[in-house]
């Protein structure tokens, strides 16, 4: 469990997060969402352990952040940041290894990079110069060593959680489908809590079981997926009309702005 309570952030003299609380538990997927500014990444940050709060508590796992060193939640948690330029000298095989460096482990290693190859179909990519591929491939690739820093052989798995920035946002329908299954499967079949920053609130409902809506800082609605996708808290958090609908057949939620 991560439990987050009254977290504050203030950065600049500028109040970025304001009273934020919330518990997210293992097996499951939370998306944050938001307009442009609302304090989505600064929130994941603060859930990574990259700064600390202002103010207010983040436990995880029973333990406060605080009391984890690098190195352990390096083997705890992964985090996908926003498509970045990082211009990795390296290949596809040698970033995705790199997710293995916190756990000094060469005898698993071969194994977590094998499983995680296979599960998002990398095997052409896998030679390959890192700086020489599509913006939406060296997102597959970074999705990739999250999941090999994660891996753990059957039945030895300690908690762990996975922290996605806009993870799809260079990504194709199909591309978008498979990340998002694959982060859905870690949470239900690897008992991985997920937390995913998504602007496309249509994958969101598809994707997520409990969702934190961020209005300037504050939340303004926290719980399951559909209670949170609701027109009135949407349009308010993204200050434009937003229409929900339910598609006949599907029964799956479609979000868009009015
Ligand atoms: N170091 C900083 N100093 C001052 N203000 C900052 C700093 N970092 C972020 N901010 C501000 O904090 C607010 C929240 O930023 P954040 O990146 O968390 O928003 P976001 O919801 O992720 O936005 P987006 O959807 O555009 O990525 C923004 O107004 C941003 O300008």
């Amino acid at each position: 469990m991560i439990r987050a309570e009254s977290l504050s952030l203030t950065l600049g003299g500028k109040s970025i997060l304001r009273d934020v609380s919330f518990a997210l538990a293992p097996s499951s997927v939370t998306v944050i969402l938001g307009a442009n500014g609302a304090g989505k990444s600064s929130l994941l940050g603060l859930l990574a352990g990259d700064r600390p709060a202002s103010a207010g508590s983040l436990s995880w796992f029973g333990r406060p952040i605080g009391a984890w060193t690098a190195r352990d939640l390096a083997r705890h948690r992964a985090v996908v940041p926003q498509a970045s330029q990082l211009a990795f000298p390296f290949t596809v095989a040698e970033v995705v290894a790199l997710g293995r460096l916190p756990h000094a482990d060469p005898r698993r290693d071969a194994e977590a990079l094998a499983a995680v190859r296979h599960r998002l179909s990398l095997e052409t990519l896998w030679s390959r110069s890192f700086a020489s591929l599509s913006g939406g491939e060296q997102q597959r690739v970074q999705f990739a060593r999250a999941l090999a820093q994660l891996w753990h052989p059957p039945g030895d798995a300690p908690p762990r959680a996975l922290l996605l920035d806009e993870p799809t946002a260079a990504l194709d329908l199909k591309h978008q489908v498979l990340i998002l299954e694959e982060a859905r499967s870690l949470a239900q079949r690897d008992g991985v809590t997920v937390v995913a920053i998504l602007h496309d609130l249509t994958l969101a409902a598809r994707i997520a079981d409990r969702a934190l809506l961020l209005h300037r800082g504050a939340l303004l609605r926290a719980g399951p997926i559909e209670s949170v996708l609701e027109a009135d808290p949407l349009s308010t958090a993204y200050e434009t009309p937003v229409s929900v609908l339910r598609h006949p057949d599907s029964g799956r939620l479609l979000v868009s702005a009015a």
